[in-house]
């Protein structure tokens, strides 16, 4: 096999076409012990992922984590698994197909729409072969990560670009750094909360609750806690909530380092003990739901705060694949596509114009 992945046929006259690359975390293959140790693996050796010195870490990767946590994690997978498969990969494969149609009702230029995991399958370059097989010469990336992080955001773009290395026929590229201040996003959570709050009624505080990375990170320049904050004042904003009324936090602590305080688990316990009535909790950050929102958050979480003396806990879904969220998603994506695609969804039009693609092709035959 030579330096360069296998290019995909290469047709002259092919109409152009537009990929997305949605990309997300990823999640088991299932909810077994078996199956968590190659992920968990793949996962926490991306050194934007730990940034622990590499010998150090193998050992306590290796020696400690490796035995340990795949059965521990296989449990809470295990409670939150569908008969469909991991909530994570269902929602985003939903969110990929449902944005496809929606695309498709809004341009005329043919899109087409993958979905690629940083951890675990589909895989990043199976996403990428697709778009490229279909004949995408200009992909836009898009991380469905609202606010930028490396250990996220960085690391799934870092996929991609390790693929065009070995890739001789490079498509255009555009990639999306965040949206954790789109309008189109923060209209859609404030959508969600305000619908939630209409058929369960409201909350003394609205805990906005995000997942953590290492409080080193931001020293070392990770625009991620800002971008949080950001997320959680601009919503507070639309649900025209006073300061006392929410809270930023973070969750999903990872080893004995410091992380973004204030902690998720302590505020509850906090918030438990103050006994305050009700306590509602919102997963900006999570694009679908997951392990992280719907084991740590519907389930631990609302333990913590009854345990400690809380009142009722209400967990607020992910926008997943809720109308109002894959409009907002659409919005999102052809504000990145301009001059990529026209807006005319009209099929006369774009019949027109394939014709016109055609015979111009044809027109030049073999020469170009
Ligand atoms: C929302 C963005 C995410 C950031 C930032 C992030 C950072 C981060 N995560 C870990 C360690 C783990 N995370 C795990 C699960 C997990 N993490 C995210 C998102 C972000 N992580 C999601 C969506 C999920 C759920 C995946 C699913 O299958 O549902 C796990 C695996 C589960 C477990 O064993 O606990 C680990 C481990 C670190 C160390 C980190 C930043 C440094
Ligand atoms: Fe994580
Ligand atoms: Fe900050």
């Amino acid at each position: 096999m030579g330096y360069y992945a296998k290019e995909p046929a290469y047709h002259h006259g092919q109409l152009p076409r537009v990929g997305i690359l949605l990309l997300n975390l990823g999640t088991p293959d299932a909810p077994t012990a078996a199956a968590l140790r190659p992920y968990l693996k793949q996962f926490l050796s991306d050194r934007r992922v730990v940034e622990i010195p590499r010998a150090i870490w193998w050992f306590i990767l290796n020696g400690i984590i490796l035995p340990l946590r795949p059965r521990k994690s296989a449990e809470k997978y295990a409670q939150v698994w569908t008969e469909q498969g991991s909530p994570l990969l269902v929602y985003a494969t939903r969110q990929t197909e449902q944005l496809s149609k929606l695309l498709a009702s809004k341009v005329s230029t043919p899109v087409s729409v993958a979905l690629g995991m940083s951890y675990g399958s589909p895989s990043v370059a199976s996403a990428l072969d697709k778009l490229r097989a279909e004949g995408c010469d200009r992909i836009l990336v898009m991380p469905l990560y609202p606010q930028y992080a490396a250990s996220s955001t960085a690391s799934a773009l870092d996929a991609v670009w390790r693929l065009l290395l070995r890739t001789r026929n490079v498509p255009a590229i555009r990639s999306l750094r965040h949206y954790h201040d789109h309008p189109a996003y923060i209209t859609a959570l404030a959508d969600s909360v305000r619908e939630y709050w209409s058929t369960h009624g409201r909350p003394d505080k609205l805990v906005m609750s995000f997942h953590g990375v290492p409080r080193r990170s931001l020293d070392l320049g990770d625009p991620y806690h800002c971008e949080c904050h950001k997320t959680g004042r601009l919503l507070a904003e639309a649900l025209g909530l006073e300061k006392d009324q929410y809270m930023v936090c973070f969750q999903s602590r990872f080893g004995k380092a410091e992380w973004l305080k204030p902690y998720l688990a302590a505020t509850l316990e906090s918030l438990g003990k103050q006994k305050l009535a009700r306590v509602d909790v919102i997963c900006p950050g999570f694009s679908s739901d997951c392990l992280e929102t719907l084991e740590e958050i519907a389930m631990e979480g609302k333990a913590t705060f009854l345990q400690n003396g809380g009142g009722s806990f209400h967990y607020i879904p992910a926008l997943n694949v809720g109308t109002g969220w894959m409009e907002a998603l659409s919005q999102i994506v052809l504000g990145e596509l301009q001059g990529w695609v026209s807006a005319d969804a009209d099929p006369e039009t774009a019949y027109h114009e394939a014709q016109l693609s055609r015979l111009r092709a044809k027109a030049l035959g073999a020469s170009d």
